[in-house]
């Protein structure tokens, strides 16, 4: 069956057609066949040059043989054990040893998993209530953050169902905005903690401003305030210790998800004993999972770590690098004012001529532009996620020849799309 009869049948019993809604695009998502390396095949017979990714995990890109054949080896003794192993402890040493500011680390199923448990430890132990999240930020699919949320969800108003009780003590602020958060912090003593994406990848590619991180730093240890830093998708992509090191600050809780599970699904939170000693059992902030620590994630995530080495992050930056600057000739020489954004393997153009900074200017770029966009890359062999607010991302797999491909296709796309869409 091909990708039009498939959408149809999943209509029938997939809401919307698809299991996460930003993987929906018209006229039908194509559906995978198989992924090898940087490139994704259809069931129809098409092959891409993959920026998506699946989101963010697939920093070796698709299927690599080692992480293959030590996950077919691990489910060969079992998937799922519900007692402690060696490998959770092996992968534990591995992020401590990468990530100076986690002294313990808690391995839970998916990004939305460790921020829920980030909020309660970090409300527990401030014995406050309110987090002060960012417009277009997204932490996950929980009650708690999707207020002005980022992702799939930054196309539709905040979603019914959420009780107003459960997001009243979620207060959102203009990112790059000292001025906001710090009348914000005035005004309320209440805040247990800041949950910040230091790179706003959910919302396209949002780099803090000079010394912003250093303000929230400042800000939430002058006021009893934890700093969360949401490394679901930086965790392990822009440098071995994420933004943390990145940016040199250090945040009070991390979380994880995506890279550390290489390819598998996981999340994690991690920070000093002093405050992840108040997890259950060790303490009384309860934290429970069944696939927790999941031996088969855990043996991807340990493959996966091991894989990236600084030479590896070298020529990961390499490779974003002659993107954005063949990007960035393609917008020169076509006289376009495209705001190009990105860092190390990532990367987005937002089809508008303001400088995007937060969520308004985010806001503020064409989708039709996109759309069309994104569909002349489709038809030339290139995806990278269907919305303006995802990010796109570079895998060790891609080689010189796909990039430069690429930029062809990027380049016919974006002449095409400016063409046919009224400005
Ligand atoms: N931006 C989302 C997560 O990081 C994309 C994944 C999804 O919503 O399916």
């Amino acid at each position: 069956m091909i990708s039009d009869d498939l959408f149809k049948e999943a209509l029938k019993v997939l809401p919307g057609g698809v299991s996460s809604p930003v993987r929906k695009f018209e006229p039908h998502p194509f559906f995978a066949k198989k992924g090898e390396g940087c490139i994704l095949y259809d069931v129809d017979g098409n092959r891409y040059i993959d920026y998506c990714l699946a989101y963010g995990p697939l920093i070796l890109g698709h299927a690599p043989e080692k992480i293959t054949s030590a996950v077919c080896e691990q489910i060969k003794k079992g998937s799922a054990y519900g007692t402690p192993t060696k490998a959770e402890l092996e992968l534990a040493k591995l992020v401590i040893e990468r990530v100076p500011s986690a002294e313990m680390i808690r391995f839970v199923n998916s990004g939305t998993e460790a921020t829920m448990a980030a909020i309660r430890l970090a409300r527990a132990f401030t014995g406050k209530d309110k987090i002060l999240k960012f417009e277009g930020a997204y932490h996950g699919a929980h009650d708690y953050v999707l207020v002005k949320p980022g992702s799939g969800a930054a196309a539709a108003p905040d979603s019914p169902g959420i009780p107003q009780d459960t997001t009243r003590n979620t207060i959102s602020a203009p990112f790059n905005d000292e001025e906001a958060v710090a009348s914000i912090i005035e005004e309320d003593d209440n805040i247990a903690a800041i949950l910040v994406e230091p790179v706003m990848a959910n919302i396209g590619c949002i780099e803090p401003e000079d010394g912003y991180l250093k303000f929230l730093r400042k800000i939430t240890s002058e006021n009893g305030i934890l700093l969360i830093f949401d490394e679901v998708i930086t965790g392990f992509r822009i440098a071995p210790g994420g933004a943390q090191e990145y940016y040199n600050i250090t945040a009070d809780l991390v979380t994880y998800g995506k890279i550390i599970g290489g390819g598998f699904p996981m999340g994690a939170l991690a920070g000093p004993r002093r405050l992840m000693e108040h997890i259950s059992p060790a303490g009384d902030v309860y934290q429970a999972g069944t696939f927790n620590g999941n031996p088969v994630s855990v043996t991807a995530g340990i493959t996966t770590l091991k894989e990236l080495t600084d030479d590896l992050y070298k020529e990961l930056n390499k490779k974003g690098e002659i993107i954005r600057k063949g990007i960035k000739d393609i917008l020169e020489d076509n006289n376009l004012e495209f705001y190009l954004a990105g860092l190390s393997s990532m990367f987005q153009i937002y089809f508008t001529q303001e400088k995007v900074k937060d969520y308004t200017s985010a806001k503020t770029a064409n989708l039709e532009i996109f759309k069309k966009y994104f569909h002349s890359l489709l038809k030339g062999g290139v995806f990278v996620p269907p919305s303006q607010f995802e990010c796109c991302f570079i895998s060790a797999a891609h080689r010189k020849e796909d990039l430069n491909m690429t930029l062809e296709v990027v380049e016919e796309s974006i002449k095409r799309a400016v063409k046919q869409s009224p400005r």
